[in-house]
């Protein structure tokens, strides 16, 4: 039985995100479903791992965490010889790394996953998307691409040499904005359209995409 645990809904970003973090670090652990539909989350007993009633939380022993991105975090440190390295023992380097890890979730995110809910998961749900805000949130989103198309010019991962939890964090957002419209964006930035297959290409991805279709 393995004492690692991950509750959530592999159509969630941030499930998918610490998904894929464990899959990279080879870690053998449990997936626990929380069913999103009937309100699971907002429940016990996952709302005592996370009040918030928001997937993924994670256990691992006596301990608990949730936030996607705290639970990479955790996981990248505890444990570090295992698997893909995803942070650098450096501080300067890593003190790099965790800039991108902020730009991920200040600048890409906030703009990527909204469109996201627009373009993705509103015609899943049969809803209509709004074309205004796919508008205003594409222009936002370039904005931050040609940043990106500038630091992958000269790097080839955003961290720096290596790929690190600053690019795996992009991972769930990218996956579905390339199956939609603003697929584009990334497409005209050759740089950033590099990056996206190499990151997308990943087997640790790739399996995730799989866990998501069972
Ligand atoms: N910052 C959190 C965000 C978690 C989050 O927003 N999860 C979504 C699914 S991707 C959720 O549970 N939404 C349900 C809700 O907010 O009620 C993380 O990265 O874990």
């Amino acid at each position: 039985m393995a004492c690692l645990k991950l509750y959530g809904s592999l159509m969630s970003t941030a499930t998918m995100r610490a998904t894929v973090c464990l899959v990279e670090k080879e870690l053998e652990f449990e997936f626990v479903p929380v069913n999103m539909a009937t309100g699971d989350h907002k429940k016990e007993p996952f709302i005592s791992l996370n009040p918030f009633g928001q997937v993924p939380a994670l256990e691992d022993g006596d301990l608990k965490l949730f936030d996607s991105r705290a639970i990479t975090n955790y996981i990248s440190h505890e444990y570090a010889g295992k698997g893909t390295d995803l942070i650098c023992r450096d501080s300067k380097k890593m003190a790099i790394v965790a800039v991108w890890m902020e730009v991920e979730a200040h600048q890409f995110d906030p703009e990527a996953s909204k469109l996201a809910w627009e373009l993705f998961y509103k015609p899943m749900f049969g809803l209509t998307t709004d074309p205004a805000a796919v508008t205003a949130l594409s222009e936002k989103l370039a904005k931050v691409l040609d940043v990106y198309e500038a630091r992958l010019a000269h790097n080839k991962y955003l961290g720096g040499d290596c790929f690190s939890l600053a690019d795996l964090h992009h991972l769930p957002c990218l996956n579905y904005l390339m199956k939609t419209q603003v697929k584009e964006l990334f497409d005209s930035r050759p740089h950033v359209s590099a990056w996206c297959q190499d990151i997308l290409a990943r087997p640790a991805w790739i399996k995730v995409v799989e866990m998501q279709k069972k």
